[in-house]
Parts: structure tokens; sequence; C-alpha cells
């Protein structure tokens, strides 16, 4: 499983590292244990992952929350890992398990991997231009369109989020939201070797907490909102909001942005300036009274090409008027602070207007499989898997359609089981046609979870008119739904948006929305 996730990232690591010696390596960051003699083994690169190890790397094991890295250790050193920097406990087992490899010890080896990392790869970020969006929704598309931007202005940007890990031609499936700090350290290290000047990056609460981020400072942090997810991991929303928190501390950012839409960025906003260690700009971009830096007014959406073009009004006067390619409010939002990020990242305001307007589709963001121009429908491969978003995104769908509204969705297995019923309330309120199926059902029983949606579609629609089920295939159901779709009409398949695979009973399936969509449009309507 780490090994699967790994494997295409593998190739995106720096050509040309210039090693440091192990002795030094632990003098610097206080490691015990025995390097080895004179300067050590030198270390070209860092991994927290046996399946990722390439030849000349330290390897990290880590005490993990369900087996110790170090377990690995014979693995990662016959992937060509010099040395291993463990615990206590990891040592023991290393001595066991890989006897004679250099083995060095720190109380908290997961905090150590991204400083050592980034001095491994001397400090690629401090020569890049950097930003890192979190938040619930809009990470991903904020990320694309702070990438964009930063491209018009620098000539390139990498990019590390939930869809891909790219830099200049160079672009791989990303196994995660954010990588483990040795891989973003080596993304960064190889976007300094390739010319490209700036990093977008996105930044998971997970990411966060278990200190992904370490070792990176970026120039601007921004904050989209805070919604319901992730309550497996973090328990209340207050610790979810903790974790985002921490990314706006010196540590991780030289400046936020954070938008003061709902209370959670209030409160965060609040916190940073109160604290005083980094400058932060409120944004505030859905209508509001509260007093803000930036704020953004008339909104309105583009019922022809699906565009939105908005006002964003900053502290010094600044007016600046743009055009998001992306329906909806949520996206003005993200596209927001996306100029207001770069514009402090040090990106002129027009350069930034302009990029923004010509950014292209983002895969499984609100993708515009088919467009409507008289005869045929709109077809829209979209994301939304938490309520909140689901709720937003049938708005502004709703706002780009004349006739009827479809949804093709369902819900994930092993995962937060009480947003089921929600998401089937927000879509029988929202949408007129609901065509239920699977998402990811992974461990579970695929009929249970549709029916814990239908329960909430229940509640809203008990006769379940204009409601039906597929339990075959989720292919079929987005078949079902452009089937349903006229010219007036609009059809959105939500939930896994990018996703190149379906995860039901233990196996990775090769699947994603978009394709399986463009072929039903080419069936019904032929080739555009
Ligand atoms: C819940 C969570 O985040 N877990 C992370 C945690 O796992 P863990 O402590 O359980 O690790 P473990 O399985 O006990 O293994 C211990 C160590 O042995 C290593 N190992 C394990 C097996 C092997 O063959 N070789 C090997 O070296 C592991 O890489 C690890 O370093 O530490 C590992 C190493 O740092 C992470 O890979 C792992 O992320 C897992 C894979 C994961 O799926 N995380 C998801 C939930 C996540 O991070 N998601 C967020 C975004 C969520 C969202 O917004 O939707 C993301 O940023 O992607
Ligand atoms: N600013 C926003 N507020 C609320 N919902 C949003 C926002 N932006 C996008 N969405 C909805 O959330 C979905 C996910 O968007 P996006 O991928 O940009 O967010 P994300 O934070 O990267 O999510 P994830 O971490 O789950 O990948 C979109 O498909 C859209 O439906």
């Amino acid at each position: 499983m780490s090994t699967h996730a790994y494997e295409s990232a593998a190739a995106l690591r720096p050509r040309h590292p210039a090693p440091t010696g192990l002795r030094a390596l632990a003098e610097r960051f206080e490691l015990a244990g025995d390097p080895g003699t004179g300067a050590g083994p030198e270390v070209v690169g860092v991994s927290v992952d046996s399946g990722d190890v390439a030849a000349g790397e330290l390897f990290i094991a880590l005490p993990g929350m369900r087996t110790h890295g170090a377990q690995f250790a014979a693995q990662a050193v016959a992937a060509g890992a010099v040395a291993v920097l463990t615990d206590t406990e990891g040592a023991r087992i290393v001595r066991r398990e890989a006897p004679g490899v250099p083995v060095l010890t720190h109380p908290d080896p997961r905090a150590m991997a991204g400083p050592l990392a980034a001095e491994v790869h001397h400090h690629p970020a401090r020569g890049l231009t950097t930003t890192a969006v979190t938040g619930t929704n809009g990470k991903t598309t904020t990320a694309y369109f702070v990438h964009a931007i930063l491209s018009a202005h620098l000539g390139g940007c990498m990019i590390a989020g939930t869809v891909e890990l790219r830099v200049g031609d160079l672009a791989v499936e990303s196994p995660r939201t954010t990588v483990e700090a040795p891989v973003l350290q080596r993304l960064m290290a190889l976007a300094l070797e390739e010319g490209v000047g700036g990093a977008s990056l996105e930044a998971s609460s997970h990411a966060i907490v278990l200190h992904r981020l370490d070792g990176t400072v970026v120039d601007v942090a921004g904050f989209t909102n805070l919604q319901r997810d992730h309550l497996d991991f973090h328990q209340t929303m207050e610790d979810y909001l903790e974790a985002k928190a921490a990314l706006f501390t010196p540590q991780h950012a030289r400046r936020g942005v954070v938008c003061v839409d709902d209370q959670w960025g209030q409160a965060l906003a609040a916190r940073v300036r109160d604290a005083g260690l980094i400058e932060v700009d409120r944004l505030r971009a859905y209508p509001g009274q509260a007093q803000t830096d930036w704020w953004v007014t008339d909104a309105e959406v583009s019922m022809t090409d699906a565009a939105t073009t908005f006002v964003l009004h900053g502290p010094q006067g600044e007016l600046i008027t743009a055009s998001c390619p992306l329906p909806g409010l949520v996206n003005v939002q993200n596209a927001a602070l996306a100029l207001v990020m770069t514009i402090r990242a040090g990106v002129p305001a027009d350069t930034a207007v302009a990029a923004l307007a010509a950014a292209h589709d983002i895969p499984g963001r609100m993708q515009r499989v088919c467009q409507r121009d008289g005869v045929r429908g709109t077809c829209i491969v979209d994301f939304a898997h938490t309520p909140d978003a689901l709720e937003l995104t049938l708005t502004a769908v709703r706002q780009i359609t004349p006739g009827r509204l479809i949804i093709v969705f369902g819900s994930d297995g092993d995962r937060d089981e009480g947003k089921r019923p929600m998401l089937g309330e927000v879509a029988a309120r929202l949408a007129d046609v609901l065509v239920v199926t699977d998402e990811n059902p992974r461990s579970e029983d695929p009929g249970s979870i549709r029916a814990a949606v239908l329960e909430g579609v229940r509640s809203v629609r008990p006769d379940l008119v204009d409601v039906e089920e597929v339990t075959t295939w989720r292919g079929d159901a987005v078949c079902r739904g452009v089937e349903l779709c006229g010219p007036e009409d609009t059809v959105i398949v939500t939930g896994k948006g990018h996703e190149p695979f379906l995860e039901a009973a233990g196996e990775f399936i090769r699947y994603n929305d978009a394709p399986v969509m463009r072929q039903a449009v080419a069936d019904k309507w032929g080739r555009s």
C-alpha cells in the first residue's frame, strides 16, 4: 500500500543532488548514535517509506499509528539507504533487522523528517516563491488558480496537491493532498534545478499535524473555510481549526490571507492578529457587513460561458475587476483568495487578473465535460463530497441551469458515516433528479451506504419521485445521468472529482468520472 502510493512520484527527484555527510547532519540536528567513521556516509536524500527509498538516502523509520517503520529497515537498506534515523525502540529493531547500517536516534523522528530533508536539499523553498493553501474546501481550486498566476508571473510554477505533483512538464498523479515532508523537499529541489520559480502547495490538516510541512516556510499561506469533514481524525471542529491554525505561524508562513466568510476564518484571523507574529490579510468573498481588509462585490454569474465576474476591493483603495473561469460564489472565494495571496507574494494585480481569467479547467473541480449549445446540455464533474460543499455546488450550478438539475452521487465507505443522509438531504432539496450510486465503498457493503444516503433523500422526498438508484456500477449511473439530460438541463456527478481509482472490497479499480461522462456525451449527442 505504502509502496503503491509512491511508485509514480519516485521519478521526481533532483538530478544533481549535492551530498551532505551524515556526521554533519547528526551534529546539526543533535541526533544520538554513531554516524560512522569520518564524515560518515554521504546523504543525497531522505525518505520515510521503505518503498520510496533511493540510493544514497537516509531512511527515517517512524513509529507509526499501525506499525514501526523500523520493521522495514532491511527493505530500505536493500533499496540503497545509507543510514537510518529512528527512535530508541526503532533502533533496537533496526539493529536486529538490518545489522551494520549506521543508526541515529531522536525522540521524535517524525518532527525531524522535514527539517532534515530541507537541510539535505539545501532549503529549496528559500529559492522559490511559495504559497500554501488550507481549508476544508477549495484548496485544490485555489492552488490551481495560484499556479496559473505564479506561472504567468515567474515563467513556471510547481504544484503539489490532491490531483497531481507537477514540476514543469513532469507530472504524476498525487498520492496525497500534501505529500510526506521529504517528498515535498525533493520536489522543490527539482523545481529549482528545472528553473521553475514558484511552488503552489495544498496543506491538509493531516499534513500539518503530522509534520509534513515542517522545514518549509512559505511566503504566503491562505485559508479558505472550515466545514464538516475529517472528524474521524480531528474529533471536534475546534481541534480541526487548531490544526489549520498552525500553518499561520512563523514556523510555516511569512504572512497569511484568511477568508473570514465563516466563524472559523474570523476566529483564525483574530488569533493570528492577536499573536502578532505574522502579517495577516482578512478577505470577505461573500456578501456581508464585517469590516475586512479585502472584500468582494458585484459577483455575477454568466449563463453563457459559466464564468463569474467580480470586483475585489483592497486596503489601499485597490479596485480590481476580475473574472473567474468557474461558476459559483465558492469559486469567487477561491479566485479572490488566489488573487490576494499572489498579490501579497509580489505579483502585479493586472498580471494576476489576466492569468486568473485564462486559468484552464481544473480536473474534477466544476470541470465542464460538455457545454450547453442549444442541442446538448451542460455536463459537469465535481468533487463536492461534504454536505456544505454539495449545497454550495448545487446552488452555483442552479444559477447556470435553465432546465432541470440532475445529480449523480453517493457517499464514501469507511469515512464519516454521519454525512451520508446529510448528502442525500441536500441533493433532494436542491436538485430535481437524483441518481444515487456508489462512490468508494472501500470495505463496506455499498448497498448499506446507498441506503443511508436514501434515508436523507426520503426526509425531503418521502415518495422518492425522480430518484433512481443504480446498483450495478458508478459508470452506469453517470451514463444514466447523461441519458436524462436535455438541452436546458445540467447533469453533475459529484464526489470523486479527479480521482483515478474507485476503492471497493480492498481493490483500487482504475476509474475516473470525466472520460466516462465524455463517452456518454459522445454516445448521446456525437462528438463535438
Ligand atoms: C492517518 C494518516 O495520515 N496516517 C499517516 C501516518 O501513518 P501511520 O502512522 O499509520 O504509519 P504506519 O502505517 O504505522 O507506518 C509507520 C511507518 O512505516 C512506514 N512503512 C510502512 C510500510 C512499509 O512497507 N514500509 C514503510 O516504510 C510508513 O511509511 C510509516 O512511515 O504516517 C504515514 C507516514 O508519514 C503516512 O503515510 C500516513 O498517511 C496515510 C497513508 C494516509 O492515508 N493519510 C491520509 C488520511 C492523509 O494524510 N490525508 C490528507 C488529506 C485528507 C483530505 O483533505 O482529504 C493528505 O494530505 O493526503
Ligand atoms: N471555497 C469553497 N467553499 C466551499 N466549497 C467549495 C469551495 N471550493 C470548492 N468547493 C467545493 O468543494 C469541492 C472540492 O474543491 P477543491 O478540490 O478545490 O477543495 P479541496 O480543499 O482541495 O478538497 P479536498 O481536500 O477534499 O481535495 C469542489 O468540487 C466544490 O464542490
